[in-house]
């Protein structure tokens, strides 16, 4: 199977909030690669990375930092494939700075911004699967149960007191 998700992370220390996006992925059954790669700490990694990634045959990148979190616009800067951007939730500021890093990109270099922490890492993996969906009929079928199996657990789970 190729290999048509890229994700990468600014740091090591990433890894407890991505590992939401790798979980869902290997629900799905979805082939991907996992690596530290930093535009500040390994920019020439980060150009190499960015600009073969299509080349090897990637078609979706989701991209995680903290803080000053620059990786997914510069990567978004060196490949016209779609780049999901994963705030990690950061000590200082909560992960506001990793938002607003990832969010307010300048026109014209798109970033999908999801949501601070473990949701919008858990959104990035759905969101890359709902765009290889559109020509993959085996991911859109894995997609598809994923739901029905979330809106089955939502569903038996109906009474909020019975943990009481
Ligand atoms: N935001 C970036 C980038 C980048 O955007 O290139 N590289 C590392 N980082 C972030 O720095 C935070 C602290 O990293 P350390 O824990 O390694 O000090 C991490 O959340 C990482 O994503």
């Amino acid at each position: 199977m190729n290999t048509k998700i890229g994700i990468i992370m600014g740091s090591q220390s990433d890894w407890e909030t991505m590992r939401h996006t790798v979980k869902v992925l290997e629900q799905l059954g979805i082939d991907h690669e996992v690596k530290v790669v930093s535009a500040h700490r390994t920019p020439d990694l980060l150009f190499e990375y960015a600009e073969n990634a299509h080349s090897r045959g990637l078609q979706v990148i989701i991209a995680g930092a903290g803080g000053a979190a620059h990786l997914p616009g510069m990567t978004a800067a060196k490949t016209r494939l779609p780049v999901i951007g994963v705030p990690v939730q950061s000590k200082a500021l909560n992960g506001m700075d990793s938002l607003l890093s990832i969010a307010q990109m300048p026109g014209g270099i798109p970033v999908a911004s999801m949501a601070i922490g473990k949701a919008g890492a858990t959104n990035a993996a759905l969101f890359a699967a709902a765009i290889l969906a559109i020509e993959d009929a085996q991911v859109a079928t894995a997609l598809d149960q994923f739901r029905a199996r979330q809106t089955a657990k939502v569903l038996a789970d109906d009474d909020p007191r019975a943990g009481d």
